[in-house]
């Protein structure tokens, strides 16, 4: 049972942000968790700081005009959702779709405080992007984009301030052309975006961290639980972006067979096993996943991306997108006798089918958990470019690894310590708030 206090926050949201519906699904998965909390330190209510924890500092909203290729103009919304400053400077993604709205970059936002605070590095949370899809735009079109999304963004951010990254739509290639701009407008060249190229301030190791940490993570996880590995392990990965691609590399290096994949143009089943690196070809050059069979005949072409959650498996990971999975295909997963369903994007499945899984016993890792890793390198970047230097890659990877098993480590204590160790959501969720709450009110925030 919810506790009155979060039920009744919960109420004057949904009135007051009645539209909203990732954000206020966000915050409701949120405060399922956090009730006995609530009883263990009066000045949660006396300060009613979750009302104040729930709402962002701050939301920049901004018009993006831009030119394309033939010269016809557009204009596109920006937004940056400066979400939570407790722990450390603002930090997160940015993302660049057309269903970008101040809902979904709340919820990221909000999310992201609490995923930033499972790292153990000092960063604060934040969010943004802009309704504007890359998707067959030319190189000078995504250019003039960036720049012109830079030129009212740029006033916001610093090293100490506000680092955004990359998410969905928004690669290695994107960032530079970000902070290209970031450092014609503002004469300084320091640590202000990471994800950057490695050329020029990058970490070795970003581009592979978040799919790699969900691995790490997945390790861990079989082993206190199940006393087990990845070795012949079934996994089906949603997704071919930047997460999944590496997701799937790390999956299969530990021995596990990867027999699906997918993209918003449908999906991959492959039984022997799914070539990776020739589905991160596809995608480098803005092919659709369905060639994928023309070089693999064997392998057979879904058109519905959903139909991935009807293939049997031990393990799933969804890595694309909020939403992904809801309850019916929770269901199949489950007659399907999955053992484990790993968070890889944000909030990938609904509220009905974390629960379905929860109430039959699957084991399941939450985001902000999960896909820490990538933030994690992130926070590895910034000290590199604070200390003006490069690790190679196996020190960064390292560094990764022990930022995961402490994550997991972590929430596993906490969720033990609540009398309910198999619920990992309840563990981050307890974990992380502790952590962001009591540093606002040592700060008097
Ligand atoms: N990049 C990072 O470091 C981190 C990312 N995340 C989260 O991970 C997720 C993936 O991000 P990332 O890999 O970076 O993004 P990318 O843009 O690199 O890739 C996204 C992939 O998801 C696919 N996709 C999108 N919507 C759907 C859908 N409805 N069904 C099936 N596939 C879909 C896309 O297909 P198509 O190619 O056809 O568009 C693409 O293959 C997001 O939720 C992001 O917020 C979390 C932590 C860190
Ligand atoms: O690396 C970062 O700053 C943020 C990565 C991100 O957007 C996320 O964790 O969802």
């Amino acid at each position: 049972m919810m506790h009155e206090h979060l039920t009744s926050i919960y109420n004057e949201l949904q009135t007051k942000y009645s539209y909203q519906k990732e954000y206020l699904q966000s915050v409701y998965e949120f405060f399922e968790s956090i009730s006995e909390v609530i009883e263990e330190d009066p000045r949660i209510i006396e300060t009613n700081i979750i009302r104040n924890i729930v709402e962002p500092d701050r939301i920049i909203t901004f018009k993006v005009p831009w030119e394309d290729d033939k010269g016809a103009r557009h204009v596109n919304t920006g937004y940056r959702v400066q979400f939570n400053q407790a722990l450390g400077p603002y930090k997160g993604g940015i993302r660049f779709t057309p269903k970008v709205n101040e809902s979904i970059l709340k919820f990221l936002g909000f999310e992201q405080t609490f995923k930033n605070s499972l790292t153990g590095i000092p960063l604060g949370g934040a969010k943004g992007g802009a309704d504007f899809d890359p998707k067959h735009k030319s190189d000078q079109e995504i250019l003039r984009f960036c720049r012109s999304y830079m030129m009212e963004l740029h006033k916001f951010l610093g090293p100490n301030m506000d680092i955004p990254a990359g998410d969905l739509g928004v690669s290695q290639k994107t960032v530079g052309y970000m902070f290209g701009m970031y450092k014609r407008l503002t004469q300084r060249h320091e640590g202000v975006f990471t994800g950057k190229g490695t050329k020029y301030g990058g970490s070795l190791a970003r581009t592979e961290a978040t799919g790699y940490g969900i691995i790490y993570m997945v390790l861990a996880a079989l082993k206190t639980y199940f006393q087990t590995d990845l070795k012949d392990k079934i996994v089906i990965i949603s997704g071919s972006g930047n997460v999944a691609i590496h997701t799937g590399y790390k999956a299969q290096a530990m021995g596990a067979k990867v027999v699906a994949m997918s993209s918003i143009d449908g999906v991959i089943h492959h039984e022997t096993g799914i070539d990776v690196s020739y589905l991160e070809y596809i995608k480098d050059n803005n092919l659709s996943i369905k060639d994928y069979t023309l070089r693999y005949p064997s392998a057979i072409f879904a058109e519905n991306p959903k139909r991935i959650w009807e293939i049997n498996c031990d393990i799933a990971l969804p890595c694309a997108t909020e939403n992904e999975l809801d309850l019916e295909e929770a269901k199949k997963l489950v007659d399907n006798g999955i053992m484990l369903l790993a968070e890889g994007a944000n909030m990938p499945t609904t509220l009905d089918a974390t629960h379905y899984f929860l109430d039959n016993n699957i084991l399941f890792i939450p985001g902000k958990a999960c896909n820490a890793g990538g933030v994690s390198v992130s926070g590895l970047e910034m000290q590199q470019n604070a200390l003006h230097t490069y690790w190679d890659f196996d020190t960064v990877d390292q560094k990764l690894q022990t930022i995961m098993n402490r994550i997991f480590e972590d929430m596993y204590e906490t969720a033990r310590s609540y009398g309910d160790d198999k619920n990992l959501v309840k563990g981050a969720n307890i974990l992380s708030f502790k952590r962001v709450y009591q540093a606002m009110l040592e700060q008097g925030l």
